[in-house]
């Protein structure tokens, strides 16, 4: 059927996508990446850093989400909470898959590997970096897939679902639009994404047994991460 995406869809598209744009690491934090320690420790703390920083423009990128500020107070931290590692995974993940050769992508992958992280989380996670190259997706839906993300209802302790699904559901059908406007010769395209959020909630166990083996190892977050991540 003809698939036309309406002025109100372009307009939430591009709602989502300038504030997508607008809120990234700033790039004095990112140049860090490039700094010439490498011992376990330095790229623990370099990777806190970004990781803090990250979170900031993952709250103020969230705050531009239509609707989110009209939901439950409550509701607005779970949700945050509970898509704070997936939304960094995709937000990380996009650098690695940046055609720019902007000098991070190596650098930031050498310390991930080197940062007191067991082996048995490495494959699945630069499995899931990989797939999401693969997809070469345009900005668009990077921003739509990660607004998906954190507007998921199913989150802990998210009290009205239906207010976060009616704000999701939106999102999810202009992806849908976009994806096979974008990708006429895949009609799967779109399923793909999603797949990728189906992967994205199994990393988020990985994550968890990462931040326990590093707090075994005593290694210390900054306040925005315990209190994001509930540690220490
Ligand atoms: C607390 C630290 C050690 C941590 O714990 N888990 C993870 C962790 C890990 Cl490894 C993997 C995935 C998710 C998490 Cl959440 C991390 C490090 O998290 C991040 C590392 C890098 C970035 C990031 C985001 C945007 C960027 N732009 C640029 C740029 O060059 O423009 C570099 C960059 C880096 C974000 C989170």
């Amino acid at each position: 059927e003809k698939v036309e995406i309406t002025k109100a869809q372009r307009a939430l598209m591009k709602v989502i996508v300038d504030a997508y744009n607008r809120h990234k690491i700033p790039q004095d934090v990112a140049k860090k990446l490039l700094q010439d320690q490498y011992s376990a420790e330095e790229n623990f703390l370099l990777l806190t850093e970004m990781a803090t920083s990250q979170v900031q423009v993952l709250v103020e990128f969230t705050k531009n989400i239509p609707g989110f500020l009209s939901l439950n107070h409550e509701d607005q931290i779970a949700l945050l909470k509970g898509s704070a590692v997936e939304a960094m995974f995709l937000r990380s993940a996009q650098v690695f898959s940046q055609k720019m050769p902007n000098g991070h992508t190596e650098v930031l992958e050498e310390r991930i590997r080197k940062s007191g992280i067991s082996e048995e989380f490495m494959t699945p996670m630069f499995n899931f970096y990989k797939s999401i190259g693969e997809l070469h997706m345009i900005e668009e839906e990077q921003a739509l897939l990660t607004a998906i993300t954190i507007l998921t209802p199913d989150r802990p302790f998210v009290k009205d679902q239906q207010a976060v699904e009616r704000l999701q559901e939106p999102m999810l059908e202009v992806l849908r639009k976009l994806c096979v406007l974008q990708h006429p010769q895949e009609p799967q395209y779109f399923a793909r994404l999603l797949g990728r959020l189906t992967e994205l909630r199994t990393l988020n166990h990985y994550h968890a047994e990462m931040l326990t083996s590093w707090r075994m190892n005593d290694h210390k977050f900054t306040p925005l991460l315990c209190e994001i991540w509930d540690v220490q």
